[in-house]
């Protein structure tokens, strides 16, 4: 059997209970999972095929556990990301002391990794605005200090967390075997979605 090939790699990371699993939930098999919550042991690998005009490429995701107990073995889990996407709950305030933390790391010991900023759960806040623990400048003012992008989602709705349009959103300069005329980056409507979160290298 051969070995699968990824194309690029995307870690998940961020506090237990932020919605990592539920963001790649709603990305690769668009649904939200209801029951108790469960928590990620380790780390959970998911490929996802992308079109990319006539070629198809891979994406390898993977959803780190957020319980500090797994903290060594995440750092497993980045190491020669693409990018990170760093998770925190807009209703969680500790979550963003987290959040702020795997920043740090990543830039200490993975400077090629694009980071995006995500904050979860915009649902329970668009319920009831009291719930908010993070306000969305500050979050903005910290995204902005790191040179990253910020979103906000809700794997519930599946706000900002789009997959429809991604083959325009990606940009695959860097990928094998694909040709500058390939590369095209057009963010049309959808520069906020998840996949561009994920996925969109400067
Ligand atoms: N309302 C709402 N609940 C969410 C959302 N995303 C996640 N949740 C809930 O938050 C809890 C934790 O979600 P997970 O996706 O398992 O969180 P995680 O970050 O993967 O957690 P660990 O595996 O422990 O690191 C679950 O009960 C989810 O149903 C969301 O967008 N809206």
């Amino acid at each position: 059997m051969s070995a699968m090939r990824v194309d690029a790699k995307v870690v998940m990371l961020g506090k237990e209970s932020v919605g990592k699993t539920s963001l790649v939930e709603r990305y690769v098999h668009h649904r939200f999972l209801v029951g108790p919550y469960q928590n990620t042991i380790g780390a959970a690998f998911v490929a996802k095929p992308i079109q990319v005009g006539e070629k198809v490429i891979t994406l390898g995701i993977w959803d780190t556990a957020g319980s500090e107990r797994y903290e060594a073995m995440s750092r497993i889990y980045y190491r020669g990301a693409r990018a990170a996407l760093v998770c925190y709950d807009m209703t969680d305030s500790s979550s963003f002391q987290r959040a702020r933390f795997w920043v740090k790391e990543l830039q200490n010991c993975e400077e090629h990794c694009k980071i995006y900023l995500c904050g979860t759960k915009s649902d329970v806040i668009e319920g009831d605005r009291s719930q908010r623990q993070i306000d969305h400048h500050d979050a903005q003012d910290f995204a902005d200090e790191i040179g990253a992008l910020h979103f906000e989602t809700s794997s519930k709705t599946g706000n900002n967390v789009g997959d429809c349009y991604e083959y325009k959103l990606l940009n695959i300069k860097s990928l094998p075997g694909f040709s500058a005329e390939e590369t095209g980056v057009d963010l049309g409507q959808k520069k906020d979605s998840y996949f561009y979160s994920c996925c969109h290298n400067n």
